[in-house]
């Protein structure tokens, strides 16, 4: 049987992520091996050279799922009948930036992106933002698309939790593999909170079997959360293959599911669970089954973690507030 192809919108295409991230899409890593997909791709004017470089070589790969290429300036032409979008064109911060530093750059962007996804996609749109400060701009780009679901509008932290997971199979000699439902609580920034406390290791519980406050609370937590500054000093410039890993594995769970005994972490408009302001979007744990994700519930969460959690919370909610005070939702 011959499948529809998918069609997948990737803004900021000719940058460094795009570079990593598109042959991975053209060639059934996004969404299966017998998924065709459209690839269209959003930059600005200065970007459309290098995006028809690329093209160049996407077309020289003979991918077989590859159904076509289209590059455009214009949003509203990029999106239309979007299935998929990974907004990821954005400006990256540089040495000695913060993150917050970018809420008026980005912001620019992401609602007019926004109101595109919701004037042109498909019903069915997911939406994934990549581009920093990825959860508030999210949360703009969902503000200008009062027509488009707000669940379909999530952020990318699941680098965070691959990172998380790579460094807890270090200190206890696991294999990633055997790592299981690890959780990043909050902003993909460095106050995020990645949580061992109901992970397991080759099913035993993580935090029991590291058995060190300190470890955790001054070497783990400080790693995964500073891990994109330390990535940015050592290369000068931020991750980009891993960052195109992750998001391939965020829409491909996404779409495809979590596995029996296991969660994921996403960045998704929050419904108050766990004491998360409705509507921020924020990291939490989740399972996803049929194209739908939810999160998981019922997890106890000691005074270590509350402060944590309770900590990047308050960041999403100061940045909500800038950006609103910006008229950007
Ligand atoms: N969430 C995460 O885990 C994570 C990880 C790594 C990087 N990032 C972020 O991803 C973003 C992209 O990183 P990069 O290294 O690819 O940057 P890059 O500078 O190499 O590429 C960005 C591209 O976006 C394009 N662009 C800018 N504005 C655009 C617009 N309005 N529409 C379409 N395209 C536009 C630029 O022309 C450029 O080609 C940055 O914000 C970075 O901080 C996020
Ligand atoms: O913080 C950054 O800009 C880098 C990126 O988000 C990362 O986590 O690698």
């Amino acid at each position: 049987m011959t499948r529809t192809p998918v069609n997948v919108t990737v803004t900021g295409a000719a940058g460094q992520i795009g570079y990593a991230l598109l042959f991975r899409i053209a060639s059934g890593h996004l969404l299966g091996p017998d998924v065709p997909v459209n690839l269209r791709l959003l930059e600005i004017p200065q970007g459309l050279k290098a995006a028809e470089g690329t093209a160049m070589e996407l077309d020289d790969c003979a991918f077989p799922l590859l159904r076509g290429i289209e590059i455009t300036d214009d949003a509203n032409k990029a999106f239309d009948g979007a299935n998929v979008a990974l907004l990821v064109g954005a400006r990256p911060r540089t040495k000695g930036m913060e993150r917050g530093d970018l809420l008026s750059a980005n912001g620019g962007i992401f609602k007019p992106q926004g109101k595109a996804i919701n004037d042109n996609a498909a019903d069915d749109i997911k939406v994934l933002v990549v581009g920093n400060p990825a959860n508030t701009n999210a949360l703009i780009a969902q503000a200008a698309a009062p027509d488009v679901p707000a669940e379909r509008f999530t952020a990318m932290t699941r680098l965070d939790h691959n990172r998380a997971i790579s460094q807890l199979a270090a200190k206890t000699g696991a294999a990633v593999s055997d790592i299981k439902k690890l959780t990043i609580w909050g902003n993909h920034s460095a106050t995020q909170y990645p949580d061992i406390f109901h992970a397991e290791v080759a099913g035993k519980n993580a935090a029991e079997l590291v058995n060190d406050e300190a470890w955790l609370a001054d070497t783990f937590i400080p790693t995964v959360a500073k891990r994109g500054a330390a990535i940015i000093e050592a290369r000068g410039a931020s991750s980009a293959a891993s960052a195109a890993n992750a998001a391939i594995d965020h829409v491909h769970t996404w779409v495809n599911g979590t596995a029996a005994g296991d969660w994921t972490s996403m960045g998704i408009p929050s419904d108050g669970s766990y004491g998360v302001p409705e509507g921020i979007i924020s990291s939490f744990p989740v399972t996803t089954k049929d194209g739908k994700y939810e999160i998981v519930q019922g997890l106890e969460i000691n005074d270590f973690s509350r402060a944590r959690i309770d900590a990047s919370v308050k960041e999403l909610t100061e940045e909500r507030d800038a950006v609103r005070e910006l008229g950007l939702i």
